[in-house]
């Protein structure tokens, strides 16, 4: 049976343990984010502080092959149909909660360096964002004039903030300004920025993970009703791991605030909600399938397929079957824009994805 290649828009890789520790100073190492595995919980150090974080078993369970070693990922990749992947960080994530500047900007570039030697230098169909510090705006914008030169064409940001750094304000334009100009898509993953445990009870694993879709949702409505799109109408942002069948959805809602409510509504948009959605808002999934069906049917057609790799939540192992469930009875043109078209609009690979 032929294979269905595919390119993958939401991705992982796994950084080194001693990233931070080879790159930076003892005075900066010893307070970069690292993880040590305790009795139960995975035990997380960021700045000094202590964060229980992931159920050993689950951190164990996701662990193809090739999670750590890119040459044996690429093997992977070719078992599993995968052309390309925009990998996101995994430490790396841990890197939004900091909040001091200098050890912020210090491990994000760190991280930058790592991810460009390693990674981007070393083969043609893995890409990563870059990660820029979420506590200073002016060396976030510093980080992505310098990665934009090293070939990086994305920025990996949380999905949530700290309150009062909420997307829609002010603060943040320099960086769309300076991502815009650079050319670079704002990658917003899904359970980052903020707890992704909020509930302890009967249905805590379904009820956490909705917890973490909420913010990708957020993220929209602020970068929308904001503004922020609206003024730059070249960025383009993804909405990584979301899930994609909801954001039409949002864009009608949206829509109908804009105009019931429009006598509130500040900043006045030069597009509708909706039409700003359909023009720079990408989202990633894996295995809705309503992700696909919304395409058809609404005509939002800024959906890309994602493999998770290496995690749980991904692909790995069941990747051809689970297209061949999704792209059954489902029009060419369709199935070729949601698992390479919408990729190669917003990425440019070295090497293009074999045809079928
Ligand atoms: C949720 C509980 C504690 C409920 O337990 P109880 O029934 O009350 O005893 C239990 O079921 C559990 O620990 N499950 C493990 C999975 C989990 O932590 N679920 C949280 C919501 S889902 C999530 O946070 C995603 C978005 C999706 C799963 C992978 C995820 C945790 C990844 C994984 C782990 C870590 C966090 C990370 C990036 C990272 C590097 O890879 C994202 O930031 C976030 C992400
Ligand atoms: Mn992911």
């Amino acid at each position: 049976m032929t294979k269905i290649w595919v390119n993958s828009g939401d991705s992982h890789v796994m950084e080194p343990d001693d990233l931070w520790t080879e790159a930076l100073p003892p005075r900066l190492a010893d307070r970069a984010p690292r993880s040590e595995r305790g009795e139960k919980y995975e035990v997380l150090y960021i700045d000094g502080e202590r964060i229980d974080r992931q159920l050993n078993d689950f951190m164990d369970a996701m662990r193809p092959p090739g999670s750590r070693d890119l040459d044996v990922r690429l093997k992977d990749l070719d078992q599993e149909g995968v052309w390309g992947q925009l990998a996101f960080p995994s430490m790396g994530f841990w890197l939004v909660s900091i909040t001091e500047r200098e050890l912020a900007r210090e491990t994000v570039k760190a991280w930058n360096n790592w991810a460009h030697t390693d990674i981007l230098s070393k083969n043609k169909r893995v890409i990563t964002p870059a990660c820029v510090s979420t506590a200073n705006i002016e060396d976030a914008v510093a980080e992505v004039e310098r990665v934009a030169e090293l070939g990086f064409q994305s920025v990996f940001l949380p999905c949530s903030t700290r309150p009062g750094e909420e997307y829609a304000l002010d603060r943040w334009e320099p960086l769309w300004t300076a991502a815009e100009r650079a050319g670079l898509v704002l990658g917003f993953h899904i359970g980052t920025g903020g707890e992704n445990v909020v509930f302890r009870g009967p249905g805590g694993a379904i009820v956490n993970y909705m917890e973490t879709t909420y913010p990708g949702m957020r993220v929209i409505s602020h970068m929308v009703a904001g503004g922020a799109l609206d003024r730059h109408p070249d960025l383009k942002i993804l909405i990584a791991e979301g899930g994609a069948g909801w954001v039409p959805a949002i864009g009608d809602r949206m829509d109908e605030a804009y105009r019931q409510h429009g006598m509130f509504v500040r900043p006045k948009l030069s597009r509708l909600p909706s039409e700003i959605i359909r023009q720079q808002v990408y989202a990633s999934f894996q295995h809705d399938k309503s992700s696909v069906e919304i395409v058809e049917s609404t005509g939002y057609r800024n959906v890309m397929w994602g493999d998770d790799y290496p995690h749980l939540e991904g692909t790995y192992g069941h990747t051809q079957s689970t297209l061949r469930e999704l792209f059954d009875g489902v029009p060419d043109d369709i199935r070729e824009r949601v698992t390479r078209g919408t990729f190669n609009e917003l990425f440019r690979l070295p090497e293009q994805t074999p045809q079928e």
